[in-house]
């Protein structure tokens, strides 16, 4: 099955996985491996997806790459779909390498990808995306409160850089459909609601990924195609590593999310 289908048929909550050493006692290599398996585990019923952020495992070195590959399987073995959120772009020579990297390693996974670089940076991800069974998350509307220094630039049209980002990639998401959604989605910020519901008109297709949840002050938005998303809400619910808090924290997200669940 592919990454939009398997995500689809799970409830709209994403656990993200940005683990941070100092939390995790004197092995914390050990103890992130172990807490997240656990987290993961107990968390199955309760969210569509896992979202590893490279930037987190890079910072643990070496070891920590070969950390995340092996949480990315875990994952898998629970049958969890995955995002790498790594925010990829670079012209379409090494965008085909790091399409390979994280699309095509980890089959029916989705990466996060920048489309500054333009269409031509984008193509070798939506290719591999399309053979691996994976999915795309473009940049769109970030949650930071300087997202507006460029994505709001208003254009001579009258739109803003984000929106133009949007209509740019409403037909490559219609050819990219499986079904009635797109293995091209969007990341907007859950902070923004009100660009949530604009842009849900301009990619109706495109599956969302609303970071922000929860330590950014974003809330839990409920709609068709809306992945919320939290890190540190849900990885450490209470500032610290606490399997029982993460545990009520999703199903507190989920009664607002999915409350028939
Ligand atoms: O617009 C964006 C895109 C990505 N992120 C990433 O999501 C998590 C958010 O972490 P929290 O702890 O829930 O704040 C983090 O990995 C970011 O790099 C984002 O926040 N906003």
């Amino acid at each position: 099955m592919e990454f939009v289908e398997e995500v689809l048929q799970r409830p709209p909550l994403v656990l993200g996985v940005d683990p941070r050493p100092g939390l995790h006692g004197p092995e914390p290599l050990e103890h992130i491996r172990r807490y997240t398996l656990g987290l993961m585990e107990a968390l199955a019923g309760k969210i569509c997806a896992v979202k590893f952020q490279t930037a987190f495992f890079e910072a643990l070195g070496p070891a920590g790459f070969g950390l995340m590959h092996e949480l990315v399987v875990g994952a898998r073995v629970l049958s969890l779909p995955v995002i790498v959120d790594a925010k990829r772009g670079d012209i379409g020579s090494t965008a085909e390498a790091y399409a390979r990297a994280y699309l095509e390693a980890y089959p029916g996974s989705a990466l996060t990808v920048n489309p500054y670089l333009g269409h031509d940076a984008l193509e070798p991800f939506l290719r591999t995306a399309a053979r691996s069974g994976g999915a795309v998350f473009v940049l769109v509307k970030t949650s930071n409160p300087g997202s507006s220094l460029f994505q709001d630039l208003p254009l001579a049209d009258g739109r803003r850089l984000y929106q133009a980002v949007a209509d740019h990639l409403v037909q490559e998401a219609e050819r990219q459909r499986v079904g009635a959604w797109s293995r091209l989605g969007a990341v907007v910020g859950a902070t923004y609601p009100a660009q949530v519901w604009e842009l849900r008109e301009r990619l109706p297709w495109s599956l969302f990924l609303l970071p922000g949840l929860g330590a950014q002050g974003g809330q839990a938005i409920r709609g068709p195609g809306l992945l919320n998303t939290a890190s540190r809400a849900l990885y450490y619910p209470g500032g610290r590593p606490d399997l029982e808090g993460a545990l009520h924290q999703a199903e507190a997200y989920l009664s607002e999310l999915a409350p028939s669940l």
